[in-house]
């Protein structure tokens, strides 16, 4: 792979809205140094490099205040760029990793000390190749204590993966509500096969993120503003304020084509979160439950 893709805007506008103090952007990622870290060689795709610094530049200028970095698939199981990311936040940033399912306690133990509270089970087939159910349930049995389990899914497996998903006996975060399509509208068959999800276990959480991927002109959605997720996904936060959590999804992998601009991508909270009880769940209290647990 020789070009290296830019996916992120260079020079996103400020957010018409302000989130609360305290707001956490809980799903972003970190691209290298790849000089300093470099890429897995099974990468689905070549970023540039996207590092802790322009992570924490893009979050004063939203007006967040800490981050949830999530191990992006182009970077494997090798979690070291994601943990140095953390280690220069001065405390505010925590992570979710990814690892091969045979890590050992002690490496767990480790991943734990450096900030991480959660592993990611990557389905996407356009972004991993294999995903073993099997060896997944081991490890989910076996994660140190107060973690979780974000899983990331598209919507058209959502029902084959409803029994893995129950036997998973940690909580569970979906990313991007499983790739709902936000054109079918909040009553359509894929916001309801994800609320029967949700009503199936209390501790299944979500992430109303993504306007950008799931209402994408690409996709056959509307492009920015991104009305069809705006109409689709308020209903969902409003009927579960407690248990989503949201993020930018900086440097939005694999965007290149339709670079979101972060500032519009963070106006759509207000629209999914209208008052500011709801905003302050979804962006500072649910977060810290998750991420922050000793400090709730
Ligand atoms: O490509 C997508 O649909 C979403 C991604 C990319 C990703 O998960 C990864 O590269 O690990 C995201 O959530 O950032």
């Amino acid at each position: 792979m020789s070009d290296r893709i830019t996916s992120w805007h260079p020079n996103p506008s400020k957010p018409g809205y302000t989130p609360p103090a305290g707001a956490v952007d809980a799903h972003c990622h970190v691209f290298g140094p790849m000089a300093q870290f470099p890429f897995s060689p099974k990468a689905k795709y070549l970023p540039e490099d996207a590092g802790p610094d322009m992570l924490f530049a893009l979050r004063d200028h939203l007006g967040f205040e800490k981050n949830v970095i999530v191990q992006a698939s182009c970077h494997g199981t090798d979690n070291a760029a994601t943990l140095d990311a953390i280690a220069k936040s001065n405390g505010k940033a925590r992570g979710v990793a990814v690892v091969d399912p045979a890590i050992s306690e002690d490496e767990l133990a480790k991943l734990h000390e450096g900030g991480i509270r959660g592993i990611r089970f990557n389905f996407l087939k356009r972004l991993v190749d294999n995903a073993p159910k099997d060896k997944f349930l081991e490890v989910a049995q076996r994660l140190p204590k107060g973690w979780h389990v974000v899983i990331y899914f598209e919507a058209d497996i959502l029902e084959e993966m409803r029994p893995f998903m129950e036997a998973i006996p940690v909580p569970l975060v979906v990313d991007h509500m499983g790739r709902p399509d936000v054109t079918q509208g909040p009553d359509g068959p894929d916001m309801r096969a994800f609320r029967s999800l949700l009503e199936s276990r209390d501790d299944i959480w979500f992430k109303p993120t993504c306007p950008d991927r799931l209402d994408a002109r690409k996709e056959g959605g509307m492009g920015d503003p991104w009305d069809n997720f705006a109409k689709a996904v308020a209903p969902l936060v409003a009927d579960y304020p407690d248990r989503c959590i949201w993020g930018t999804d900086w440097p939005h992998p694999n965007m290149q084509d339709e670079v979101p601009d972060d500032g519009h991508v963070v106006d759509m909270i207000p629209r999914i979160a209208p008052t500011p009880e709801l905003q302050t769940k979804l962006l500072v209290a649910n977060p810290n439950r998750l991420y922050w647990a000793e400090q709730t």
